[in-house]
């Protein structure tokens, strides 16, 4: 179990977290969600150590530290791979640095993706780059599987059928924790929905008590952020106003 408390991150006088907990269970697929710089993103660098931060993080009680840091694996947009290599050497480089980790996977998701093996990865599009970080996340052995917007750039068809192979592949102990704006996607293989705004934690529900209560995500979080459906037609009038 993964158990965030009390963690606040401020970069130089601006607040990013602010006293955010949480506890994220193996073997859930959990989805964050928050508008533009809502602090997702300082979140998940803040869990893998990249960032310092005041609070506690830990994993199954013991603070995250290079014994245990292979628990945890990122999918970021910003990269993680070496770009001159090819996808095959990534799967070398990776087989030979993570006990655990799993060609099996690694070989079916790259040929369902149907990325080159033998590309150096600069040369790659956005979405293929994007599919490799994701393909590695997923490959490491890890049980906590950070992804940060991972889908961008994806067409719609790599990404609903990506959803549904995610699915079908995750073993009962790993945990996706996915950061991502594509709210409406994603609530259908989402086991849980966290909201984050302004660096505070505002929302946690499971799928299951949305269901019942008949709403939708996108319910949930227009309600949880007071969401003002007026803004476009203010927005129009203003702009359109000759005055
Ligand atoms: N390196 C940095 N230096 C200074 N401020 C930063 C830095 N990184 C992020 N911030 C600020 O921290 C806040 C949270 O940013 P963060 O990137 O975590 O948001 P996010 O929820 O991931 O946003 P988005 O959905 O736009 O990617 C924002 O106000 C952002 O401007």
């Amino acid at each position: 179990m993964m158990e965030i408390k009390n963690v606040s991150k401020s970069y130089g006088g601006k607040r990013a977290l602010d006293n955010v907990s949480l506890t994220l269970p193996q073997g859930q697929i959990v989805g964050l969600f928050g508008e533009n710089g809502a602090g997702k993103t300082t979140l998940m660098k803040c869990i893998l150590g990249f960032l310092r931060f005041s609070g506690e993080i830990t994993l199954d009680g013991a603070a995250v530290t290079r014994k245990n840091i292979s628990r945890l694996s990122f999918a970021t947009s910003e990269h993680s791979f070496f770009p001159n290599l090819t996808a095959t050497a990534h799967k070398e480089f990776y087989g030979l640095h993570f006990p655990r980790f799993s060609e099996k996977r690694f070989n079916g998701l790259l040929e369902f993706f149907d990325l080159p093996k033998y590309k150096a990865l600069r040369q790659f599009s956005t979405g293929q780059k994007n599919q490799l970080e994701v393909i590695l996340s997923l490959c490491q052995g890890a049980e906590y599987i950070l992804m940060d917007e991972p889908f961008a750039g994806n067409d719609v068809f790599n990404r609903e059928d990506f959803y549904k192979v995610l699915l079908g592949i995750l073993g009962p102990t790993e945990t996706i924790f996915l950061s991502t704006h594509l709210i409406e996607e994603v609530e259908s293989f989402i086991g849980r929905a966290v909201l984050i705004r302004r660096g505070k934690i505002v929302g946690d529900v499971s799928m299951l008590e949305l269901e019942e209560s008949g709403r939708r995500l996108m319910d949930y979080v227009k309600e949880t952020y007071h969401y003002k459906a007026d803004r476009v037609s203010k927005a129009l009038s203003d702009l359109t106003d000759e005055e």
